[in-house]
C-alpha cells in the first residue's frame, strides 16, 4: 500500500471510533518491529520521529536525518500491504519542521504549547499554511503535559490542562488537522505518583467542540511484565508507572485517535536486549543480539493495536 497522509488514517479512525498508535523510532530495528506488527495485525501504521531522533539519525545533520527517515519508511511503505505514514513529533524549531516537510514527511507537529495561547495559535497557523500548501497535515498541542496528582488543587489543573473553549477557537482559527489536548498525561516511564487518572470531562468537551481527530501524548502503559523482565536482567525502573489499559480504552471512547507511544517500545527493547546478552555472553553479531529485542517491541505494539481497536482497519 502507498505511503499515506496521516490525516487519512486519523480521519477514518475518528469517524469509526478507534485509535492508532503513533510509534517513535530512532533507528532501523524499531522500524522493522513496527512494520511487522502492522502487517500481522493488518493495522494502519503511524511512525514518528522526534527532532532529537532526526538529529541522531543524521549524525548531527538535520536534512540528512529527515531524508534518511523518509527513504527508510517509504522503502517499506511501498512494499507492504498496510498504509504507512511518517510524522514529525514535537516540532519546536521552524527549520526542523521545514526540513521534515521538504524531505517528504506525511505530517508534522508544531508544538508551541509552552507559549501563551495567542502565540501558540499564531505559530501553529503559520505552519498550517505552509504545510497545507504542499499536502502535509499538521498536529498542534494545547495545555501542558503534566500528570494530575491527587494533592494538587483544581485551580492548578486549570492552569495546565487544555481549556475546551480555547481548543474550539484554536482549531477554527488555525485549520490544524489534529490536536493534542493536555488532559493529565506526561512523557516517560514515571507518569503518576498515586493513582493514574485523566480528565475525561475535558476530553469529551474538546471532542464535541472541535470534532477533529485528537492525540494523546505520554500514552505509554509501561507494562508491568516488561518492567519485571528488564529488572530480572539487571535494570532498575523503580517507581515506573504508565497509563493503564482501561484508562486508554476510555480515552479512545471519548475521542482520542492517535496514541503516542515511545517509552513502551524502549522498555521492551531494553528488556529483550538485556535478556539476550545475559543468556548469550559469547554473541557479538548485532543482527542476532537485536533479535529478541525486536520481537518484544513487536509484541508490545500488536497488543496496543488490539487494545486501541485498529487491528484489521488497514
Ligand atoms: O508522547 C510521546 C511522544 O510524543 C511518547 O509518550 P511516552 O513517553 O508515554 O511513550
Ligand atoms: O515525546 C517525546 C518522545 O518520547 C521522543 O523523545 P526524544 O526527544 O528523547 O526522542
Ligand atoms: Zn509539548
Ligand atoms: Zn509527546
Amino acid at each position: 500500500m502507498p505511503y499515506v497522509n496521516t490525516k487519512d488514517i486519523l480521519e477514518k479512525a475518528s469517524k469509526e471510533g478507534y485509535a492508532v498508535p503513533a510509534l517513535n523510532i530512532n533507528n532501523l530495528e524499531f522500524l522493522h518491529a513496527i512494520i511487522d506488527a502492522g502487517i500481522e495485525e493488518n493495522a494502519p501504521i503511524i511512525i514518528e520521529t522526534s527532532e532529537g531522533a532526526i538529529k541522531y539519525a543524521g549524525n548531527g545533520d538535520i536534512r540528512r536525518g529527515a531524508q534518511l527517515f523518509v527513504s527508510m519508511v517509504r522503502a517499506f511503505a511501498n512494499t507492504v500491504p498496510v498504509p504507512v505514514a511518517l510524522h514529525l513529533d514535537h516540532g519546536k524549531h521552524f527549520n526542523i519542521i521545514m526540513e521534515a516537510i521538504k524531505a517528504g514527511y506525511s505530517s508534522v507537529m508544531i508544538d508551541a504549547s509552552e507559549y501563551p495561547f495567542e502565540k501558540n495559535l499564531e505559530e501553529t497557523k503559520k505552519i498550517v499554511e505552509i504545510a497545507h500548501s504542499v499536502g502535509v497535515s499538521v498536529e498542534a498541542e494545547l495545555g501542558r503535559l503534566v500528570g494530575i496528582e491527587d494533592n494538587v488543587v483544581v485551580a492548578e489543573h486549570e492552569a495546565v490542562l487544555v481549556d475546551p473553549n480555547e481548543a474550539k477557537e484554536f482549531v477554527e482559527n488555525t485549520g490544524v488537522d489534529f490536536l493534542a489536548p493536555a488532559i493529565g498525561t506526561s512523557h516517560g516511564a514515571f507518569k503518576f505518583k498515586g493513582e493514574a487518572k485523566l480528565d475525561f470531562d475535558r476530553l469529551k468537551k474538546v471532542k464535541e467542540l472541535t470534532g477533529i481527530p485528537l492525540v494523546l501524548h505520554g500514552a505509554s502503559s509501561v507494562p508491568e511484565d516488561i518492567v519485571k523482565l528488564a529488572e530480572s536482567y539487571g535494570a532498575n525502573f523503580k517507581g515506573a508507572k504508565g497509563v493503564p489499559s482501561d484508562i486508554l480504552k476510555k480515552a479512545v471512547k471519548f475521542g482520542i485517535n492517535k496514541v503516542n507511544t515511545d517509552t513502551d517500545l524502549r522498555m521492551a527493547y531494553v528488556a529483550g536486549l538485556r535478556e539476550f546478552l545475559t543468556n548469550n555472553p559469547g554473541e557479538f553479531d548485532p543482527r542476532k543480539y537485536f533479535k529478541t529485542a525486536k520481537e518484544y517491541v513487536k509484541e508490545v505494539i500488536k497488543a496496543r493495536m488490539r487494545l486501541l481497536g485498529c487491528s484489521n482497519k488497514a
